[in-house]
């Protein structure tokens, strides 16, 4: 994925303005910004639901609606209506919709997929319960098997650590990394700043317009920090650069 000055408004509305860097197959981006900053925006940008109104963004060689089908997207799990009567297996399966179709039975391969998907972020043995039943982390790691049971090249997170405890964000984290390793390009957007430090190849720091893109060492310090939030309190904590939020 590349960003090349990509500016991006709602309308006639800014929300970012030029945005530069590059997303390369095996690597992690994280996407930092205070609340408001447009991560959400980019996010939307590079699936091609909010459109670039000058600069450009390219995704896997194509324009961001083109490239839709190779591209996963898992939102935060709260988004997805708990009292949904369907089962754990069953939200994994709906990752295969797009190579199934609407018209056609999901096949053996489709359930292979989805199963190894829940393998992957370490629920198969919750597959026949019913989603709803779930906490909320373990939800999260229910939509990332549906996105990887897709088998994307480009895997877009929209804060995916929210509210999620250590073991299920251990969970993401192994089920990234095995995503990564097989060359999937991955994008997530958080406010833990220790772990874009811990766990990204590179960060995009946002608030409006872009502070910096580049590794978490180089990025995540104090004065670029102060910079992007505004002035708000910064501490550098034992694990890397902490933010305290006013
Ligand atoms: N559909 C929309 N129409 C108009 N403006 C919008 C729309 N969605 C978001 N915005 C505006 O775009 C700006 C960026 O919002 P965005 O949701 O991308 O931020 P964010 O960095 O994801 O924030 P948060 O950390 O709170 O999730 C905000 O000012 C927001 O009000």
């Amino acid at each position: 994925m590349v960003l090349a000055d990509a500016s991006i408004a709602y309308g006639r509305i800014p929300a970012l303005e030029r945005v530069s860097g590059r997303v390369l197959a095996g690597r992690t981006v994280a996407l930092i910004g205070p609340n408001g900053a447009g991560k959400s925006t980019l996010i939307k940008a590079v699936l091609g639901l909010v459109p670039v109104v000058s600069g450009s963004i390219t995704v896997l060689g194509q324009a961001p609606a083109r490239a839709r089908r190779e591209v996963g997207y898992v939102p935060q799990a709260d988004t997805l209506d708990p009292d949904f009567p369907v089962s754990v297996a069953q939200v994994v399966l709906m990752g295969r919709y797009r190579q199934v179709g609407w018209v056609r039975r999901p096949g053996a391969a489709d359930r292979a997929a989805a199963a190894e998907a829940l393998e992957t972020v370490g629920l198969a043995h919750r597959a026949r319960d019913r989603f709803g039943t779930l906490s909320g982390g373990q939800r999260q790691r229910v939509l990332l098997a549906r996105a990887i049971a897709a088998r994307p090249r480009l895997l877009l997170l929209d804060e995916p650590f929210n509210g999620v405890d250590a073991v299920s964000q251990d969970a993401l984290l192994a089920a990234l990394a095995k995503l990564t390793a097989a060359g999937t390009a991955v994008v997530i957007s958080t406010h833990d700043l220790a772990l874009a430090h811990l766990a990204c190849d590179e960060v995009c720091l946002l608030n409006r317009h872009q502070f910096a893109f580049g590794p978490p060492a180089a990025t995540l310090t104090p004065e670029l920090l102060r910079a992007a939030y505004g002035g708000a309190a910064v501490e550098l904590g034992s694990h890397g650069v902490i933010v305290a939020r006013s």
